[in-house]
């Protein structure tokens, strides 16, 4: 290990790099399943009565129309105005795809009007403007600004992308920021910052060759030059070469503020002896070649997208010793803006900042360059259990991971204080630990959770055996699991007729997915006597055992998992849950001590998270099973990033009213206080009650929970699928499960209607639990 690097983890070869590649079908597939495209608008004010229409529409919305006409800020707290974004592009540089127009543009659009959602709960609406007439452009974008609280300028190509960030700054008193170019310079300043201080440099005398003259590159000129980078040790290249002083083809007038005094005329002899390299072009631009000639420990930030400059791979091959970024997510480093524009517009609206100035971009660089020094919590390292993969500041990890959950509560608040500071903030926060407090509490836990769930997969891939492989869902499945780097798929079933589907679906059945026939595998004879040593006392013959194995799907994925054939189980979508459950544990014994149920998540948008038990297997749970349940559900509740609070859910609250109480509820919470667990529990009560903590101060003082329970104990099961079942339809909202807990070895039993991105995640998540074990 050379001295810079010396007190961190080892690089990660890139062999083991944790790769989430998708194949252009599952891409093409996600944007058409269910509702097409990836956003929908939804309501925050009930409209259900005529006295809803009344309030929200004619007449009592015409008082805020009015109150908003004599001081237009009250539109920020009658209106959606605070909160939402408008992402804003004419398709004229999509990605580093080049002119593909406004409309095709408009996948990227929904793409990072999600990612504002999903990141820093900020609203957002694409706007893909059919012309390339800057005045257009710009007339189109501020005759709608009253409807924004910020405008997202996007994939807009140099040079009008200047004049149109520009004219708008001036026209707009709202912030108009041209992601391309500072969200970009911001995120890419951020990992320099670090990259610089892990190789000894100091950034003065850091040189620089930027490929790419448009506004990405520009903007990351103009504010590496304004953190302390000297401008004559900033070279910028275009299609053309070298922007040299005195060229004169292909040049403007953002080129011309970088061109230098140089003798190099192509991008070869600018990278010699370069310490860093922006790649901010198209895929393939730099050579191999180009990489050995810069100097030692070069920087290499290839950020074309989708595909950069140059791979890792390629660059590692002949610059062992170089740190490299991509803006792509399934490398480690990845610079791209996704880090930048959701926490700085955040910032941004929640101080009312009338711009996004120098100082905030600044301190928003910083603050993502500072927390990647920072240990990684627990939680986030998830790559914690593959060897030599710590996430840990050095040079695979010199930027945060995107779903890196400290990043809402940290870079919106240095945005906010810097723009308090600069005195653009029209609506100051005096209280800025108060708002990093309340900033944590926009991200919803679950899907945090989720996400480094499947980073830990990735950095510990399992064998899983989808047990109905001849299913074509399932076949996708398996494919998925398998290009997602979650680890080795077993498709149990008939070769040929997998096969057939594999031809149907016109893909190629990849390496590394193995086919099990239960007819005649080797096994059968193993897996039967196995079967018979447990079954032999219940009236079970030898060659029952064997009939069982050599036609029953689960009772052969069961005994792979069993005898160590494989590490997890997917199934049901052929078979009933019962009838699925059974031939699992026909093989598959519950754990010692514990009782098998399901456990549903209910992913509502108002509430958030709320974990539903027992969703499978008791049709009438007795008090100490009960009690069981609500152990382990508040431990899954844990280890999903919540703080469980359970309720015992009945029709009554404590005796109110009164009637046939299951006195198995109120015995479970005895249960539970002789056990003294270590999380809140309460009941029986009611639903609204749980759900509701100041209808409970009103009437159940006593009640020993403190906040909305999140985790619901049902008395019985028709109760509980009632709940799951109906609740995602009614609200929209999204139930994961039930997850099978209790048995002694990972298996995930999927509904019979399931997605193929439900058998993923169920898929998953058992192999998560086969490394828990
Ligand atoms: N990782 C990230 O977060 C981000 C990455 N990017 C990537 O940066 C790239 C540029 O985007 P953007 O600035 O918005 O686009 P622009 O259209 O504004 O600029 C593109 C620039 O690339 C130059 N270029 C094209 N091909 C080559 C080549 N073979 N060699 C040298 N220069 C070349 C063009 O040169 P000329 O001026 O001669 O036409 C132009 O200056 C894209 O790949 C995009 O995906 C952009 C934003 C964020
Ligand atoms: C990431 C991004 O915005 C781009 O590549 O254009
Ligand atoms: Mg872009």
């Amino acid at each position: 290990m050379d001295d810079a690097h010396k007190g961190t983890m080892p690089p990660i070869s890139l062999a083991d790099v944790r790769t989430a590649r998708v194949t252009p079908e599952e891409a093409l597939a996600l944007h058409a399943e269910g509702r097409p495209g990836k956003l929908e608008i939804r309501l925050t004010k009930p409209l259900i009565t005529a006295r809803d229409l009344s309030l929200a529409y004619s007449p009592g919305v015409a008082e805020p129309c009015l109150h908003i006409a004599r001081d237009p800020a009250l539109a920020y707290d009658y209106t959606s105005k605070g909160n939402f974004v408008a992402v804003v592009s004419n398709g004229t540089a999509v990605l580093g795809l080049g002119n593909l127009g406004a409309l095709a543009s408009k996948p990227v659009m929904e793409g990072k009007v999600a990612l504002f959602k999903r990141f820093a709960d900020v609203d957002g609406i694409d706007l893909c403007i059919d012309t390339e007439d800057v005045d257009a452009f710009v007339n189109a974008v501020r005759y709608l600004g009253p409807s924004f609280g910020g405008i997202n300028l996007e994939d807009i190509k140099a040079p009008e992308c200047f004049v149109i960030e520009q004219r708008l700054r001036e026209l707009m008193d709202i912030p108009v920021f041209h992601d391309d170019q500072h969200g970009t310079a911001i995120v890419a300043a951020a990992g320099l910052l670090n990259a610089v201080h892990l190789t000894g440099r100091a950034l003065k005398d850091t040189t620089i060759v930027i490929n790419g003259a448009g506004a990405a590159a520009v903007a990351c000129a103009e504010l590496m030059k304004a953190m302390g980078v000297t401008p004559r040790n900033v070279i910028m290249c275009d299609t053309k070469g070298v922007v040299y002083r005195g060229r004169t083809e292909g040049m403007n007038q953002w080129k011309s503020a970088h061109a230098v005094d140089t003798e190099a005329r192509t991008l070869s002899q600018a990278m010699a002896g370069a310490d860093c390299f922006f790649g901010l072009s198209v895929k393939g631009a730099v050579t191999p070649e180009m990489l050995r000639a810069m100097a030692d420990k070069p920087i290499i930030f290839a950020m074309a997208n989708p595909d950069p400059e140059i791979t890792p791979e390629e660059a590692k091959a002949v610059r062992p010793d170089c740190i490299i970024a991509t803006g792509r997510s399934d490398y480690p480093n990845q610079v791209n803006n996704v880090l930048g524009f959701p926490f700085i517009f955040r910032g941004a609206l929640d101080v009312r900042a009338s711009t996004i100035n120098d100082a905030m971009k600044v301190a928003a660089a910083e603050a993502l360059a500072m927390l990647a020094r920072e240990d990684v919590p627990e939680e986030v390292n998830t790559a914690g259990a593959g060897a030599g993969t710590s996430l840990r500041f050095g040079p695979d990890y010199i930027i945060p991971n995107a779903f890196d959950p400290r990043l809402i509560s940290r870079v919106p608040v240095a945005v906010a204080r810097a723009a308090i500071a600069s005195g653009v903030a029209r609506k100051p926060i005096a209280d800025l630990g108060k708002y990093a407090r309340a900033l944590a509490g926009r991200l919803d836990a679950t899907a945090n959770a989720m996400e480094l769930i499947t980073e830990r997969v990735r950095a510990n891939p399992r064998t899983v055996v989808f047990a109905e492989g001849e299913e074509e869902k399932v076949i996708r499945a398996a494919i998925a699991f398998h290009n997602s780097g979650y680890g080795s798929p077993v498709l149990v079933g008939r070769e040929d007729r997998i096969r057939a589907t594999l031809l149907t679906l016109g893909v190629p059945l990849p390496e590394g997915i193995t086919i099990r026939n239960a007819r005649n595998s080797d096994s059968n004879r193993r897996y039967a006597e196995y079967l018979y040593a447990r079954r032999q006392r219940e009236g079970f013959l030898l060659r029952d055992c064997q009939r069982l194995v050599n036609q029953d799907r689960n009772v052969f994925a069961g005994c792979m998992l069993a005898l160590g054939d494989a590490d997890a189980v997917v199934t049901g979508v052929t078979r009933s849950y019962a009838v699925a459950l059974e031939g699992i544990a026909t093989a598959i014994d519950p754990a010692p001590g514990g009782v098998m149920f399901g456990l549903t998540l209910l992913l509502a948008r108002v509430s958030g998270t709320v974990f539903v038990a027992d969703t499978a297997i008791h049709e009438r749970p007795d008090a100490a099973t009960l009690a069981e349940i609500a152990v382990q559900s508040a431990a899954a509740a844990r280890r999903l990033g919540h703080e469980p609070r359970v309720a015992f859910l009945s029709f009554s609250t404590f005796g109110d009213p009164k009637g046939h109480i299951p006195g198995s509820l109120r015995e479970a919470v005895r249960l539970l206080d002789e056990r003294k667990v270590d999380f809140e529990y309460d009941g029986e009560m009611a639903a609204d009650v749980a759900l509701d903590p100041a209808l409970r101060a009103r009437l159940y003082p006593f009640c020993r929970l403190t906040g909305p329970a999140n985790v619901l104990v049902m008395p019985g099961l028709h109760a509980a699928h009632i709940l799951t079942k109906a609740v995602p339809r009614l609200t929209s909202g999204t139930a994961i499960g039930p997850l099978l807990m209790g048995l002694s070895r990972p298996v995930q039993i999927v509904p019979m209607d399931a997605s193929v991105t439900q058998l993923l995640d169920m898929a998953c998540l058992a192999a998560h639990a086969a490394i828990a074990r």
